[in-house]
């Protein structure tokens, strides 16, 4: 029996398409259905992603965060899949217009670098962002909340409100030597 996957490679815009480097929209409450139905079908995405049988299946690189614009979507909201050790979902949400309150000064940065779905391509080297941040977000009903992340789910969250401000993650490496962090960055992972 077919699974049904309604966002597939196919449907993620890479490099060029001037879409990923735009400011995307915000979104006004109520939002539409087929604005819920796009969220629902972003995170069927991540979770289809990181399911070894359909990311084969599928050929889907596997992804823990997705933003609208990377559909060709451009407004402001992403689906985040932050899985733990065990995969149990660490962080699982639909974010619509994110807003980081405050941020650490304590820089973060993933070890094996970051990867985009967007970005066909390896760009080695260390992606400095904040190692705490607070969110403030609405989820699909328009209820507001404010959560409080700090390593992993962060620099996933702050990937993805990059997104939404047309940044990609190599903005942030350093150019003349991609594994030089300050002292105020810690190497995560
Ligand atoms: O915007 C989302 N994507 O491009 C999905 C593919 N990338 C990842 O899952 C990914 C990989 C490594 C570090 C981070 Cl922070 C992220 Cl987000
Ligand atoms: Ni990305």
């Amino acid at each position: 029996m077919e699974e049904l996957v309604l966002i597939t490679m196919d449907n993620i815009i890479r490099e060029g398409n001037p879409t990923l480097r735009a400011r995307a929209k915000a979104v006004s409450f109520p939002m539409s259905d087929d604005q819920k139905q796009l969220a629902h079908d972003m995170m069927e995405f991540l979770e289809n992603s990181q399911n070894p049988e359909l990311a084969e299946k599928y050929k889907l690189r596997a992804g823990v965060g997705l933003a609208a614009p990377q559909v060709d979507v451009s407004i402001r909201m992403t689906a985040v899949l932050v899985p733990d050790e065990n995969d149990e979902p660490l962080f699982k949400h639909i974010l619509v217009n994110p807003t980081i309150l405050s941020e650490s000064v304590k820089m973060a940065a993933l070890s094996e670098g970051e990867g985009c779905l967007s970005v066909d391509r390896e760009v080695p080297g260390y992606v400095p962002r904040h190692d705490r941040i607070t969110l403030r977000w609405y989820d699909l009903d328009g209820n507001k909340h404010i959560t409080k992340l700090r390593d992993y789910p962060a620099i996933v969250c702050q990937h993805e409100i990059d997104h939404l401000n047309g940044i990609l993650f190599f903005d942030h490496i350093n150019k003349k030597n991609p594994f030089n962090v300050d002292e105020n960055t810690v190497i995560l992972g």
